[in-house]
């Protein structure tokens, strides 16, 4: 049976809850449901603080765990990422009051405050900076105004938080990190974790592709799969029309407006789009 670590609460649950649903795993009933045994995908999820799954998953009590890339460093735990999944984007950014830093190198002999002080401390030592780690549980922006540091090293999504108490970034972002499936390192992949991933896959495949149909007369074929490549090639079959065929292929989401409008500028007509419910590719 598959033993899964997933996140009980914070910025990371509800994507990996997503996620997991999407796969065709059992959702949990309600937010203190801490194990749910998914007899039907041979499978127990467990909900564990995002900072304890590493931990978790290290010490080989669990086959796999979704956390983040950051927290995954800063546990320092022998874990090792299997595939990033998409949601949970964030950076890792030093901050000061807005002018009074430029560069890693100004916190020499300075105090930094952190609720990621294995990640900080690693690159500090990586940058050849000697300042002082003041780890902190949460909330480490108000620091600065309380006199407890000069400066901080924390996650930024939207960079809210940190503009609302007048601190700005500054020097090169430490790391970006996401949602991750992990596993103890060098561990060999279970046949749960292999379907796991192939389902993980597969979603990730579903949220990121469309499915596009067009019809195009057969001389111009040449050009439009040059723009609809599709996984495998796409497929192009007979239309019950002379001289032109139906073509099908997987596109990126990201940017698919722009293809139909260069499909249509090659003569393709009856352009249709269509979500992918689900995919194993
Ligand atoms: N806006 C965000 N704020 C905080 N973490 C985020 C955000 N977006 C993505 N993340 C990611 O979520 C993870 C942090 O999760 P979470 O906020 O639950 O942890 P925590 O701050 O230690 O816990 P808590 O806030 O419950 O004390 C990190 O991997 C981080 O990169
Ligand atoms: O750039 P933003 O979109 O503003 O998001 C980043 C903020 O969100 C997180 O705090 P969280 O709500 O997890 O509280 P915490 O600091 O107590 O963990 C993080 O620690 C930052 O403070
Ligand atoms: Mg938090």
């Amino acid at each position: 049976m598959l033993r899964l670590a997933v996140p009980n609460k914070g910025a990371l649950s509800e994507g990996a809850q997503n996620m997991l649903k999407e796969a065709g795993y059992r959702p949990r009933r309600d937010s203190k449901e801490l194990v749910v045994v998914d007899q039907d995908n041979g499978c127990e999820l467990f909900f564990l603080r995002p900072r304890d799954i590493a931990v978790y998953v290290g010490e080989g009590t669990l086959d796999a765990g979704i956390t983040g890339r950051d927290m995954l460093i800063d546990s320092g735990a022998p874990v090792e990422e299997i595939m990033p999944l998409g949601f949970g984007g964030s950076t890792f950014r030093l901050a000061a009051r807005a002018g009074t830093m430029t560069s890693v190198k100004d916190l020499d002999g300075m105090r930094v405050a952190t609720s990621y002080a294995g990640l900080l401390d690693k690159y500090l030592s990586d940058q050849g900076v000697d300042a002082r780690v003041i780890k902190l549980d949460g909330a480490v922006e108000t620091a600065i105004r309380l006199g407890v540091a000069d400066a901080v090293a924390d996650v930024v999504e939207t960079g809210t938080t940190l503009r609302n108490v007048g601190l700005e970034v500054f020097g090169e972002p430490i790391m970006k990190s996401e949602g991750v499936l992990i596993k103890r390192q060098g561990a060999a992949d279970t046949p749960g974790v292999q379907q796991l991933v192939r389902r993980f896959q597969g979603v990730v495949h579903a949220r990121d592709y469309v499915m596009m149909d067009y019809d195009i007369r057969a001389e111009r074929i040449e050009e439009a799969i040059a723009l609809t490549p599709g996984m495998e090639g796409p497929t192009v079959s007979p239309l019950h029309r002379e001289g032109w065929v139906a073509v099908r292929a997987m596109v990126r989401r990201k940017g698919h407006q722009q293809v139909m409008d260069q499909l249509w500028d090659i003569g393709a007509r009856a352009i249709l789009v269509t979500d992918i419910y689900a995919c194993r590719i």
